[in-house]
This record gives C-alpha cells, structure tokens and sequence, in this order.
C-alpha cells in the first residue's frame, strides 16, 4: 500500500494546479486521472471550442468588413479547421502525463474510489493519504426524455470530423449558443430548442435578446418554448418532437442541457463526504463533510461562484496555501469574468444590472458605443456596455457585447478589484486607439 501527503482526483485543471503546487512546496503528492490528463478544457471545453472559434472570428471581422475593403467571401473548411484542432489537442494528454513526471509527482492512471476512511482504491492499488482532494469536475447530461441517448454531446461535437448538413442544439446555457454560431458559420442550418424565451439567465436579458437576435440574423434558428417529448432515428435524420406540435428532423443533435458533478461513482458514503448531483457540499474552507477530504474546481457545489477553469486555478492555489500551512482563512473570491465566446461575445463581471433595480445605492450607466471609434474601425454591427457604480463612483460590475467584449471585461474585472473609480483610471494613461483607451467614457 502506497501512501502519501496528499492524493488529488482528477487530473484537469484544478487537480493539475493543485498537485503541482503542493510538489513545489514538497509534500509527497499523487494525482489520479482516468481518462485524459488535462482533463474537460484542453481536451473537450474551452480550448478546442476556442480553436474553432478562431475561424469563427476571423470569417466574421472578413465580412464586416466586407466593402470597406476587403473583398472576396471567407468560408470555414471545417475537415481542416477541426485537423488544427487535433493538431493541438491530440499532444495534450502526453504532454501534461510528461510534465508531471518531470515534477516528480506521483501518477496513477484509472478510476478512483474510496474503500474506507483513509483507503483509495485505483484498479488493483490501494492508496492512504493524509488528506485527499476531490477535483473530478462534471461531465455533460442528457435530459430525461424517449430515446435520448440518440443526443450527442459538446464532447462529440468537439470530434466531429465532418460538420453534419442540419444540427439542432437542445438547451439555452453556454454551449448551445457558442457550438451553435461555430456550426452556423461553418455552414450549417442550426436549430437552437429552448424550453422557456429566456436564455443565459446568469446575463443581463437585455443584451442576451441582443445576442440572440445577432445570431438569429446570421442564421440560426431559435425555437422557444418547446419542451422536447421524444427523440427518434428516423430515416431521414434524428427527429425531434416536442409540445405544440413541435417536430424537427436534423443530422445531428446535441444536448447542451447542463452538466453532472462526477461524485457518483467515488463511493463518498464510505467516507462521509456530503454531495448531490451539483457537487460536493464544501465550507468556506473547501474542506467537505469529512475533515480530511477537501474539494475544488467543477465538482464542487457552488451557488453564485461559475464553473469555469480560471476559478478552479484559484481555488487551487487557495488550497496549496490551506494544505501547507501558509494561511488559514476561508476563501474569498475576486470579481470573476464570464464570457459567451461567441461572435459578437456577451460578458458579464461583478454586480449584474438587474441586481441594481430594487436599491438606490448604485446606478447602471447603460451605453451604445456602436459609433465609437473602436467599434466603428472593425464596423462592429453592435457594440453596448452596462456599467453598475456605487455611490462613490466606483465600478462594481459591467456586462458587455461586441465581438471584442472579452478583452474589455478583463480591464473592468481588474478595475472592480482594484475598486477604481474614475479618477484612478484617468490618472492611468492607455495606448490610443484602443478598448483600454476608452475606459474612461464608462464611468
Ligand atoms: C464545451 C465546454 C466549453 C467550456 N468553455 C470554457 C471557457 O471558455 N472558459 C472557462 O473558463 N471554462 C470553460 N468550460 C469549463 C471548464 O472546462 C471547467 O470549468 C474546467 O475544466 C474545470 O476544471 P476541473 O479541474 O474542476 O475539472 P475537469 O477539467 O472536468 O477535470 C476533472 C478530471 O477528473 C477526472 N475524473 C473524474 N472522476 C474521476 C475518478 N473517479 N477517478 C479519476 N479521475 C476522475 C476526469 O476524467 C477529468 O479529467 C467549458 C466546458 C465545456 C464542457
Ligand atoms: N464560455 C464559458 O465559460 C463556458 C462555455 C461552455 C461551458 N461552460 C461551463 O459548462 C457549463 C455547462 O454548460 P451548458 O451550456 O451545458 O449549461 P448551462 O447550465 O449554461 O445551460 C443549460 C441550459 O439547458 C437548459 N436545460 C436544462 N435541462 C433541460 C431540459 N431537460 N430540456 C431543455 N433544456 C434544458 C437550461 O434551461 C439552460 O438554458 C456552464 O455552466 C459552464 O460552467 C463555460
């Protein structure tokens, strides 16, 4: 029987960021990983998503620019586009076992489940450790309906060598509208399904009608309020059928309804460990309902804190400081940027706008900045911010699109942060002309 300092489970982000920490601050640490080492964003989330959305980009600001001199029609080859994918993603699950060997920190390649109080088994091994970190993350759900097995998912997406003719995306979250404006510029005819008229609920409804009726310009479908009854191979296709006498036959279609938390097959009974479908229940400490197993990243239950790579990063250097000793206090998150990495993109930080409704201690400052001379450049066909300011002036949120909003929530995240108000931004000199350069017109 192995033992050690500390044994992570799960080999993505968070796990990764963890085991590394702890090796550097020499605990004996191992990492077990069951499938593939870097787990959901190099292999099958934000990553790869974001190769394809590359050409997604580059088609787009081609065609805004279109008459304003460039000249000639951009169109995605998807077999190449998704051959540059691979190229990328195939080197990950190598790469990052080798960086852990080079590390010196201890791998285990299988499925992890407890036995007992302090007891891993891993296939034949047996592991004890002093501490144990929960870093499985989730993986994507089906919705409970006839024949839904016959619905791919995000993963399947992400591998599809060839991009089918017609594909329908069943639910209204991130990856239906992102995967949906990929399909929908490669050449697809998208369907969105939407069970209620309100998508990204966690955005200002403002600027995701914005975004939807974007993307409903350049093409895809919305279908709002169907509540899907069945799923059926056909011969013509995968048919869908739903309330109002909705029915749909496409090549392909995906489940975008949510993810799992990955706790269901740990055997967290044998030890204590509280969790449901939305995660394991943690303190403000990360530590679960047993003292010696801590969780971080996806699989945790979290209620206003997104799911997102960057977070389970910083929860993982929250717990490399926990484990070693080098503080004691319970976690404090920063303001934390979401982003729709669509073209255009919606991004959200902070104190959403309808949060600012029911009190008089901050204002919103809604702007149209289409015609400013940023957006106008890349003739941007719709470029709007929400800044949310406290009564001192200072930046306490904002929600953006335009098909460069990602950069400009990053400057306003590090300005919330920093609680600047206008004076300190105009005390700061930018390079001109860029997104940095008009901050001072939020305030
Ligand atoms: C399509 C898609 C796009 C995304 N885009 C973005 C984005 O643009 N930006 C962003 O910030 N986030 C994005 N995300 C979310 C991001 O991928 C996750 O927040 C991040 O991967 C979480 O990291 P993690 O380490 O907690 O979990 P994961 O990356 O899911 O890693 C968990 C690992 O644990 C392993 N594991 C599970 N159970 C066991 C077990 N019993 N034994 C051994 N190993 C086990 C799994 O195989 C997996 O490798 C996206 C997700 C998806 C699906
Ligand atoms: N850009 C990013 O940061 C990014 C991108 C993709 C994924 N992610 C992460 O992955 C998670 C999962 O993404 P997602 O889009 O699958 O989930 P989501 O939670 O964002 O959206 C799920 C959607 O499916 C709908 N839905 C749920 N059950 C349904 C059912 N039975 N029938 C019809 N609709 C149903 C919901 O109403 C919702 O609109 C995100 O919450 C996020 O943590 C992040």
């Amino acid at each position: 029987m192995q033992s050690f300092d500390q044994i992570v489970i799960g080999g993505g982000p968070g796990g990764l960021a963890l085991a590394y920490g702890l090796k550097a601050a020499g605990k004996n640490v191992a990492i077990v990983e069951e499938n593939l080492w870097g787990g959901t964003c190099p292999n099958r989330g934000c990553d790869p998503k974001k190769i394809l959305v590359a050409a997604v980009e580059a088609k787009r600001h081609a065609e805004q620019l279109a008459h304003a001199g460039l000249d000639g029609t951009t169109t995605i080859n998807w077999p190449d586009l998704m051959r540059n994918k691979f190229a990328y993603t195939d080197a990950i699950p190598d790469d990052t076992l080798q960086g852990l060997q080079h590390s010196e920190i201890t791998t285990f390649y299988g499925h992890a489940a407890f036995t007992s109080a302090g007891h891993l088994a891993v296939g034949e091994e047996t592991l004890t450790a002093a501490q144990f970190i929960l870093a499985t993350g989730q993986r994507p759900v089906r919705p409970a309906i006839d024949g839904a097995q016959l619905l791919q998912t995000s993963t399947d997406f992400l591998n599809w060598r060839q991009l089918p003719k017609q594909i329908a995306f069943i639910g209204g979250g991130y990856i239906a509208f992102e995967l949906a404006d990929i399909a929908n510029a490669a050449g697809a005819d998208v369907h969105v399904i939407l069970r209620h008229d309100r998508a990204l609920r966690a955005f200002d409804a403002e600027l995701v009608k914005d975004l939807r009726d974007q993307l409903a310009k350049a093409g895809v479908h919305f279908h709002e309020n169907v509540t899907l009854t069945k799923v059926a191979k056909t011969s013509t296709g995968i048919e869908l059928t739903g309330d109002q006498q909705f029915d749909l036959t496409v090549a392909a279609a995906v489940a975008a309804t949510g993810r799992i938390a990955n706790v269901d097959t740990l055997n967290l009974e044998a030890v204590g460990v509280s969790a449901d479908r939305h995660g394991v229940v943690v303190n403000d400490h990360l530590q679960t309902t047993n003292e010696h197993i801590y969780a971080l990243g996806d699989v945790v239950a979290k209620k206003s804190i997104p799911k997102l790579t960057p977070v389970a990063g910083f929860e993982a250097r929250y717990l490399t400081d926990t484990l070693t000793g080098a503080h004691s206090e319970a976690i404090q998150y920063p303001a934390i940027p979401t982003v729709v990495f669509g073209m255009p993109r919606l991004a959200q930080v902070g104190v959403s706008p309808a949060e600012t409704t029911t009190t008089t201690d901050r204002r919103v400052k809604a702007l149209d900045m289409t015609h400013w001379y940023t957006y106008q450049r890349i003739h941007d066909p719709l470029a709007k911010v929400k800044v949310v300011l406290d009564r001192q002036g200072r930046l306490v949120g904002a929600s953006a699109l335009s098909t460069i909003a990602d950069e400009l929530i990053n400057y306003l995240t590090a300005l919330i942060n920093q609680g600047a108000t206008v004076a300190d931004v105009n005390n700061q000199i930018m390079a001109y002309p860029t997104p940095a350069s008009d901050l001072s017109y939020l305030f």
